[in-house]
């Protein structure tokens, strides 16, 4: 018995609060936790609207990634069922819950990577504009917890609507004095998922052989996706490019209606959130010739921001590509895109400047 407690007062030592509370309502001290303590090599990753529809599912496959040792599950809600729950997976992660405002520091605190899917989600008839309000002010105060606690980490921003929470966080951080434009990325990866998918329907083909650069923004005319560019290089008739492109621009749309008024995207998105944070690990780990689309801060059109396939390193978004070659149908699409991405990236900047 004594013994026992020792050995519980040793390792307590090392062991973060919430863990200590857990001990002592009873539960046993895992040696996982003490082996990714004692420094197993790994990323600390928040998830902050972890117990939403994208949350918990993309906490789950967190917890199944080897690259994450910690992984930190925040929300105003039911994040501690969410917590005990993921905690059970027997793979190596320490998974630790944060429930509320006061508790958002302790959250982001040396994180590596910070995911933020938190906000509302759209109803039938609703634009991802119309999400602004509420989303906004909740991005706002996501991204100060960031800068004061992991000024450093990569943000994967998922909340919408993107092509204005985006410039938001970067403001935030700008005023913060903590602004690094490599390492703000707004999650565009569910419009490749999406055109991967439909694209490898038209053709015939495995989805996971096609790869469809989509560039712009997030949200209609924005998402534009080059067919022009697909791997395996191919062709496609006018009617095909029509389908195609409408199909991937209202992806979103098409789920949200299913839905009926129970929210919008949450398991696809989860999954190419989870895939997107893999791809960010793998560069801070400094895997080479890891490229993902992202809306970023961006010199590639004469908008502040602009989602376009990135390299992804130690630094982050180390380097922008560029657009490559563009046929008729895209450059027209482009200017479409540009316009309203304009007016959505003014709106997110007037929301903190103003
Ligand atoms: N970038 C993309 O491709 C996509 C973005 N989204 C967006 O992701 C967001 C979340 O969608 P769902 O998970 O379906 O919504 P949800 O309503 O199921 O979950 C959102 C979670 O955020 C939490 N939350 C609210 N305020 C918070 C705060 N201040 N701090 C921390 N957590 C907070 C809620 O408690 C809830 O658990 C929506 O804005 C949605 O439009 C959805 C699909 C795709
Ligand atoms: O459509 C929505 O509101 C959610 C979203 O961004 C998507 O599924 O692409």
């Amino acid at each position: 018995m004594e013994e026992a407690a020792h050995r519980i007062a040793m390792i307590s030592s090392h062991l973060h609060p919430s863990d200590i509370q857990q001990m002592e309502r009873g539960s046993v001290v895992r040696r996982s936790d003490c082996r990714a303590k004692g420094g197993a090599p790994g990323f600390k990753v928040a998830i902050l609207g972890a117990a939403g529809g994208i949350g918990q599912s993309l906490s789950l496959l967190l917890k199944m990634n080897p690259l994450v040792s910690v992984l930190h599950l925040y929300d105003v809600v039911n994040s501690p069922g969410v917590t005990a729950d993921i905690s059970h997976m027997d793979t190596t992660a320490v998974v630790r819950g944060f429930l509320g405002q006061p508790q958002l520091d302790s959250a982001l605190t040396g994180m590596d990577l910070v995911i933020i899917p938190a906000g509302v989600p759209r109803k039938p008839g609703m634009s991802r504009d119309d999400l602004f309000n509420i989303n906004a002010g909740i991005v706002k105060t996501l991204c100060e917890g960031i800068t004061r606690c992991c000024p450093h980490a990569v943000v994967n921003l998922i909340s919408n609507p993107v092509n204005s929470t985006v410039p938001i966080a970067a403001e935030v951080f700008k005023k913060a004095g903590t602004f690094d434009p490599k390492k703000l990325l707004g999650v565009t990866k569910l419009d490749v998922v999406r055109a991967n998918t439909f694209v490898a329907e038209v053709l015939g083909i495995d989805p996971r052989e096609v790869e469809v650069p989509v560039v712009g923004g997030h949200a209609g005319v924005t998402i534009l996706p080059l067919l022009s560019q697909v791997k395996p290089p191919c062709s496609f008739t006018s009617e095909e490019i029509h389908y195609l492109t409408d199909r991937i621009q209202n992806g979103g749309t098409e789920v949200v209606e299913a839905k009926a008024g129970a929210g919008s995207a949450t398991l696809s998105m989860a999954f190419a959130a989870a895939k997107f944070a893999d791809a960010c690990l793998r560069g801070l780990r400094g895997d080479a010739g890891i490229v993902e689309c992202a809306f970023v801060a961006s010199q590639v059109t004469e908008l502040p921001f602009f989602a376009s396939k990135v390299r992804l390193g130690r630094g982050g978004a180390e380097e922008i590509l560029p657009l490559g070659l563009l046929n008729e149908y895209e450059r027209a699409g482009l200017e479409k895109a540009k316009k309203e991405l304009s007016e959505s990236i003014k709106k997110g900047v007037t929301f903190i400047t103003k």
